[in-house]
């Protein structure tokens, strides 16, 4: 089954046919796909492919040229910010600066699409921000300034930001970069713990693989493929679209595709020689 055909299942959001142009450019075309509700989806596909610029269309900071995008069959387009806000939580690849604001501060910030104009912290909303700053591992950090932590730790307090938002859909863009292994396993997996869609763009194809429910290849801002991690993540087609030789077999643990990369042969260098196998032999 590919995400675009979930069949019965509800959808927590589907695109139809998006396209996105600069001038003459295209930088995104036809593109669809459908996220079952709970599900994880990973948006894969090498640099410049156009996997920000899906999610910034799918998170209303970029208005696409055309296609639909609808969240739980109402299209994005009409939905007001704050009610939107309240259903969609966005961890960005490079986030503004917040200078003067300690690391639960930062978090609270998830509450806000939730509170009137005079609306406080309540003790239920504490208990909030202090159980995501405890699921990120992150508590030792509470009254730290948030400019002052490292990369990986800024990375998890946005997540915790968007825990404590409790949304419908979670997007996150890249949200791996910056954390060692130990934490881009955890992180990954505490997203999918938290039973909301989640829609990421991941760089390493063996955490995608291990992670997502499903995988949506792009490049040059077309889907590729879209399906299952064995569907998408095939040998020829990681030589095609990303120019490496690799050998993918059953991870020993999920069974899930685990995938080798092979150094000094180029896709194009094995391909020229004696194919791709041969190379790797
Ligand atoms: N605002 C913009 N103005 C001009 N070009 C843009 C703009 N936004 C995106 N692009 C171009 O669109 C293409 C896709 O960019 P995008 O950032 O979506 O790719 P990506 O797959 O996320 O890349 P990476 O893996 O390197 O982060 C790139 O060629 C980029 O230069």
């Amino acid at each position: 089954m590919t995400v675009a055909e979930t069949g019965t299942m509800p959808l927590a959001l589907s695109v139809s046919d998006l396209s996105w142009r600069l001038g003459d450019k295209a930088i995104l075309s036809g593109i669809s796909l459908g996220l079952t509700q709970g599900q994880m989806l990973g948006i894969i596909g090498p640099n410049g492919a156009g996997k920000s610029s899906l999610l910034r269309c799918l998170y209303k900071f970029i208005r696409p040229t055309s296609g639909e995008i609808c969240l739980h069959g109402m299209d994005i387009a009409g939905i007001a910010a704050k009610a939107f806000a309240c259903r969609v939580a966005v961890v960005q690849q490079d986030t503004p600066h917040y200078f003067d604001m300690s690391t639960t501060q930062l978090v609270a910030m998830g509450l806000t699409p939730h509170k009137g104009p005079f609306d406080g912290t309540s003790q239920a909303d504490k208990a909030d921000i202090a159980q995501a700053l405890a699921r990120v591992g992150l508590s030792h950090k509470a009254a730290q300034q948030y400019e002052h932590l490292s990369g990986g730790e800024k990375q998890r307090a946005l997540i915790a930001r968007a825990i404590v938002q409790r949304p419908q859909l979670l997007i996150l863009d890249e949200p791996t970069n910056h954390l060692d292994i130990r934490y881009q396993i955890q992180i990954l997996e505490l997203v999918r713990s938290l039973g909301i869609s989640v829609i990421a763009s991941i760089h390493d194809l063996n955490l995608a693989s291990a992670l997502c429910d499903s995988l949506l290849l792009l490049d040059k801002g077309r889907c590729i493929v879209s399906g299952t991690p064995d569907l998408v993540l095939t040998e020829q087609r990681i030589a095609e679209v990303f120019g490496v030789c690799c050998r993918v077999q059953p991870h020993p643990q999920h069974g899930k595709p685990l995938i080798s990369y092979f150094y000094g042969y180029s896709a194009a260098t094995a391909a020229m020689t004696q194919g791709t196998q041969d190379a790797i032999d």
